[in-house]
């Protein structure tokens, strides 16, 4: 990713009760957060979190109930005053900032949606959405102004005037991202912001949002303990286990690398096709040959051979995918050929081909047709790598069994 940080995360700590600092000992001991609890009943929230949030993209942090997810996010704004560590918003450490600094900080950047909708009930839904530029002190007249604009990004405006209980849950959720957006936030925290909606709305919720991103880029920190929606509307996933971040990644990394049995446990279930595309899963693990080995088909046959493969991939120099020969027809070409400049197209196999972008699903019935893998090309018609039915199907199985799968390598190029 190349964006800029926006937010980054050291070694931050948060230690709930009365003993912080033995706890803290007790940690870097190596005690565990259920024995540090039995010794000190204090509670270990967050424990050594360091992870980077880049500029514009939406980051969910996902895990169990108690894995500290709310205490993670509310640290990211000193809602929660860390233990120790440091959280940069744009370099400048808010953990070091003083009160008014702080106050500066989350009125320039920061803003919070929380899960239940907790709208002012004998406030007008305009009301509501202003009513956090209202806390920062802006002027009547332009906290309506921009809490209508809000409103119209939900799709609201006509319900300016109207009372919250006049509106369905669904709607009540958009008047609490109203507000959020209100006060044009760099940076949108929601914590299980659409986690009270039933799934129709989420859903609707989940679109929305996406839709407000591609309109105008925002960062968002998006709490969820639901797969679904992480997979959704993530850029970017980190997945929290008993106050630690245990991995980060984009979906399709951790669908791919799951860290550890409970990172795999949360994606068990989860159907890969939906979420891989070709380019994801394609391995560089085939026979390559460039096309003016057609001058000398001899070389191409002894690569074949060398590596044990039927079938080797025709490249120009640029990388562009010709075709495919096999090492029959290149037999073929030497008996029956006067030595060819070029490999000529009748020894090349029908080209069949995917992009790297397409789903899994789409590519099924291209794997399942030839005998050779499936190569997978860029925009521009490159050779990125190849799908053989063998890793298609590993791919599909390695969510479903325990053991994990033995993934080709994509970057142990054949020779
Ligand atoms: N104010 C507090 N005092 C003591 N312990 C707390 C406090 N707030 C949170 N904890 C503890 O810190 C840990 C992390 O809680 P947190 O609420 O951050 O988890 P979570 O992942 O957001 O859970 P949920 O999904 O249920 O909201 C839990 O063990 C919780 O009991």
């Amino acid at each position: 990713m190349t964006e800029p940080v926006k937010i980054e995360v050291k070694n931050l700590y948060k230690i709930f009760g009365p003993q912080p600092k033995k706890a803290m000992a007790l940690l870097k001991q190596g005690l565990d957060k259920e024995a540090i609890f039995e010794k000190t009943e204090t509670t270990v929230g967050v424990q050594d979190a360091s992870f980077e949030i880049f500029k514009g993209e939406i980051f969910v942090i996902m895990g169990l109930s108690g894995s500290g997810k709310s205490t993670m996010v509310r640290m990211l704004n000193r809602l929660i005053e860390p233990t120790s560590g440091q959280v940069l918003i744009d370099g400048e450490d808010i953990v070091a900032m003083n009160d008014d600094q702080l106050v500066k900080v989350r009125r320039a950047k920061l803003s919070m949606v929380f899960q239940s909708f907790a709208l002012m009930p004998h406030m007008t839904v305009l009301q509501n959405a202003a009513f956090g530029l209202e806390m920062d002190g802006v002027d009547k007249q332009t906290r309506e102004q921009r809490a209508l604009q809000a409103l119209e990004q939900v799709g609201l405006e006509a319900w300016a005037e109207s009372m919250p209980d006049e509106l369905s849950g669904g709607m009540q959720q958009r008047v609490g991202l109203a507000r959020g957006l209100a006060v044009d936030p760099d940076i949108l925290l929601m914590d299980e912001a659409f986690s009270a909606l039933d799934p129709l709305i989420r859903t609707e919720m989940q679109d929305e949002l996406l839709k407000l991103q591609a309109k105008a880029k925002r960062t968002i920190v998006f709490i969820s303990h639901d797969l679904d929606e992480a997979m959704r509307i993530g850029d970017r996933i980190a997945i929290m286990e008993g106050g630690r971040v245990v991995q980060v990644g984009t979906p399709e990394e951790i669908l791919q690398n799951p860290a550890d049995d409970y990172v795999r446990a949360f994606f068990r279930g989860v159907d890969p096709t939906n979420i891989l595309t070709a380019g994801d899963i394609a391995t560089q693990t085939q026979v390559t040959i460039p096309i003016t080995d057609g001058k000398n088909p001899r070389a191409g046959l002894q690569r074949l051979v060398k590596n044990d493969r039927d079938y080797a991939y025709v490249l120009d120099s640029e990388k562009t995918f010709k075709g495919v020969v096999s090492t029959d027809s290149l037999r073929d070409m030497l008996e029956n050929d006067n030595v060819p400049h070029l490999i000529p197209n009748a020894y090349l196999e029908e080209v069949v081909a995917a992009h790297k972008d397409d789903s899994l699903q789409d590519i099924l019935p291209k794997v399942a047709a030839h005998p050779w893998p499936l190569p997978i090309l860029d925009d521009d018609g490159r050779y990125l790598g190849a799908i053989s039915k063998n890793l298609f199907l590993k791919t599909l199985h390695r969510n479903q069994s325990d053991e994990p799968a033995d993934m080709e390598p994509a970057t142990n190029g054949a020779q």
